[in-house]
C-alpha cells in the first residue's frame, strides 16, 4: 500500500518507519525542514531505542522517504495518516489547529481517492469535523473517507509497542475504509478492535485517563503508607497479584509527566464539561499529580528545616521517564524550579535529555557531563528519573567518597539494604 504519514514526531516517525518495515511504501511529511533533512540522512531527530537502525534499513530499501513537499508526499497515496500534535490549550481543551490544517492540506493536494487516518489523539467529534474539512476542500473527482486509529505506544519502547501492542483500534463508519486499515496492519499480528468513530476516539482518552488514575491512586496510597508505617511497594505487589487489579502501573513516585497523560486527562475533563458532565475522579487525579510532583521538594525542605539558601543539590534524571529525551511535563521542571526559587544551587545531569532539558529548564541550572560530577560537593542527591545507570550509584567510587550521603529518591529505585549507609528518603516506604 502507498501511504503518507503527516508529522514526524514520536508517533508519526515510529508509525511511518514501522509501516515501511512491514512492506508498505511510506512517505513521511513534516513542515520542519531541519527534521526532514536529518531524516533523509537516516538520523533520528528523537531518541527512541532501535529507531535509527530501522530508519536506515527502510530508507535503504526504498520503502521510506521524507519530504516537506505536500504534493510530492501525497502523490499516488491510498492512505494518509495524520500524526501531528494536539497540545493543550490554556483552558485544558485539545488544540486541534494542526489537525485541521493538515486535513485541509490533504484535501487540497490529493488527486486520487484517499483514506485519511487520524492517529493524533483527538476529542470525540474531531474525525467527523476532519471529514467535513476534507469534503469542503477536496477536488470534485476525489473520494475521501476518515478512520480513527488512535495510538497506544509508549515513548522509550515505541517500536516494541508497535510490533507487540495489546490492540489496534479502528473506528470507522465506512466498512471498506476500516477493512483497508485492518489489512495494512495485518503483518503486525496485533488484535484489532473495530468500532464506531466516537467510541474509538473515546477509547484513547479513557485508556490514558485510567492509567493516570492508577498512578495517582497508588501515589495517594503511598502517601498514606508513609504515615501508617506500611511499604507501598509491598502493598502494590500484594494488590497486583489480584488479576482484576493487575500489577502494572502501580509504581509510586513523583507523579506522571510526558506529552500525553497531563494533557489528555485535562482534555477528557474538558470533553465531559462540554456535555455538562463533571468528571469528578479525573479532576482529583490531576490535582493529586500536581501535588505529587512537589512531594520531593517538601521532603527536602523538611530535611533542611525549611532553609535551602546556600545549599547545593545534585539532580539525576531530567526526562519525564527513562529511555526518552522527551522533557514535556517532566517532574524535573517543577522540582528544579522550586529548589532554585528557594535559593539553592542545582547541578543536573540526564544521560539523553540534556539538549532538550536546556531548552525547557531554568537557565540557573548548572549542567554536568556525568553522574559522578553531579553528585560531587552537594548537600543532597535527588533522583528524578529511573535511568538504569542511576540504579547502582551506591557502588560508584564517586558516591563511596561522599561523607554521610543524603539521597531523595523520587522513583523508589533502591531497596532497604542498598541504602543502609545513607540518609535516604523515597516515596511511600
Ligand atoms: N508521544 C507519544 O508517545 C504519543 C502521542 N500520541 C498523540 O499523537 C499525536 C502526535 O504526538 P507526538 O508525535 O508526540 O507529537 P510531536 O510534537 O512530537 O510531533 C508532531 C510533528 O508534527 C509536525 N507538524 C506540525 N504541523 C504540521 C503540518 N501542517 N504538516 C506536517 N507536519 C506538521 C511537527 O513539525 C512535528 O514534527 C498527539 O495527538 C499525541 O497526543 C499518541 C500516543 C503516544
Ligand atoms: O498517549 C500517549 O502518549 C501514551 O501515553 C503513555 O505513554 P508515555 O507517556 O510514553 O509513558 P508511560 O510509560 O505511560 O509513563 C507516563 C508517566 O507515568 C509515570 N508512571 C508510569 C507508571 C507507573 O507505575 N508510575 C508512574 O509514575 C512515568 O514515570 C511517566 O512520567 C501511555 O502508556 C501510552 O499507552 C500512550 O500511548
Amino acid at each position: 500500500m502507498n501511504i503518507a504519514v503527516v508529522g514526524t514526531g514520536y508517533v508519526g516517525l515510529v508509525t511511518g518507519t514501522c509501516l515501511a518495515d512491514i512492506g508498505h511504501h511510506v512517505t513521511c511529511i513534516d513542515i520542519d525542514e531541519e527534521k526532514v533533512a536529518k531524516l533523509k540522512r537516516s538520523e533520528s531527530p528523537i531518541y527512541e531505542p532501535g529507531l535509527e537502525e530501522l530508519l536506515e534499513r527502510n530508507i535503504n530499501s526504498g520503502n521510506l522517504t521524507f519530504t516537506t513537499d505536500y504534493e510530492q508526499g501525497f502523490k499516488d497515496k491510498d492512505v494518509a495518516y495524520i500524526a501531528v500534535g494536539t497540545p493543550e490549550n490554556d483552558d485544558g481543551s485539545a488544540n486541534l489547529t494542526f489537525v485541521e490544517t493538515v486535513a485541509k492540506q490533504i484535501a487540497e493536494t490529493a488527486q486520487q481517492d484517499i483514506i485519511v487516518v487520524t492517529k493524533s489523539t483527538v476529542p470525540v467529534g474531531t474525525n467527523h469535523h476532519v471529514l467535513e474539512v476534507l469534503q469542503q476542500h477536496k477536488q470534485d473527482h476525489v473520494n475521501v473517507s476518515v478512520v480513527s486509529n488512535p495510538e497506544f505506544l509508549r515513548e522509550g519502547s515505541a517500536i516494541y509497542d508497535t510490533f507487540n501492542g495489546d490492540r489496534i483500534v479502528i473506528g470507522a463508519d465506512d466498512q471498506h475504509a476500516a477493512d483497508t486499515i485492518e489489512e495494512i496492519n495485518r503483518p503486525f499480528n496485533v488484535s484489532v478492535y473495530k468500532t464506531d468513530v466516537a467510541s474509538a476516539e473515546m477509547i484513547k482518552y479513557a485508556s490514558n485517563a485510567f492509567l493516570a488514575t492508577k498512578i495517582s491512586f497508588i501515589n495517594e496510597v503511598a502517601n498514606i503508607c508513609e504515615r501508617v508505617g506500611a511499604n507501598v511497594e509491598d502493598v502494590a505487589i500484594g494488590m497486583g497479584m489480584d488479576d482484576r487489579i493487575g500489577n502494572k502501573f502501580l509504581n509510586a513516585g513523583i507523579g506522571y509527566g510526558g506529552s500525553c497523560f497531563p494533557k489528555d486527562t485535562k482534555a477528557l475533563i474538558d470533553i465531559a464539561k462540554r456535555v455538562d458532565y463533571d468528571f469528578k475522579i479525573l479532576n482529583q487525579v490531576v490535582d493529586v499529580n500536581t501535588q505529587q510532583q512537589r512531594l520531593l521538594v517538601d521532603k527536602v525542605k523538611d530535611h533542611f528545616n525549611g532553609n535551602l539558601q546556600g545549599k547545593t543539590f545534585g539532580v539525576l534524571g531530567l526526562a519525564f521517564k527513562p529511555n526518552t529525551d522527551d522533557m514535556r511535563e517532566a517532574a524535573s521542571i517543577v522540582v528544579t524550579k522550586e529548589l532554585l526559587d528557594a535559593g539553592a544551587t542545582v547541578k543536573a545531569f540526564d544521560p539523553i535529555a540534556m539538549d532538550n532539558a536546556k531548552q525547557v529548564l531554568d537557565d540557573r541550572i548548572n549542567y554536568q557531563n556525568n553522574k559522578e560530577d553531579t553528585i560531587q560537593d552537594v548537600d543532597a542527591i535527588l533522583i528524578l528519573t529511573e535511568w538504569d545507570e542511576f540504579k547502582y550509584l551506591f557502588n560508584n567510587e564517586a558516591f563511596k567518597e561522599i561523607q554521610n550521603p543524603v539521597v531523595f529518591d523520587g522513583r523508589n529505585i533502591y531497596n532497604a539494604e542498598e541504602v543502609s549507609s545513607m540518609t535516604y528518603y523515597s516515596v511511600g516506604r
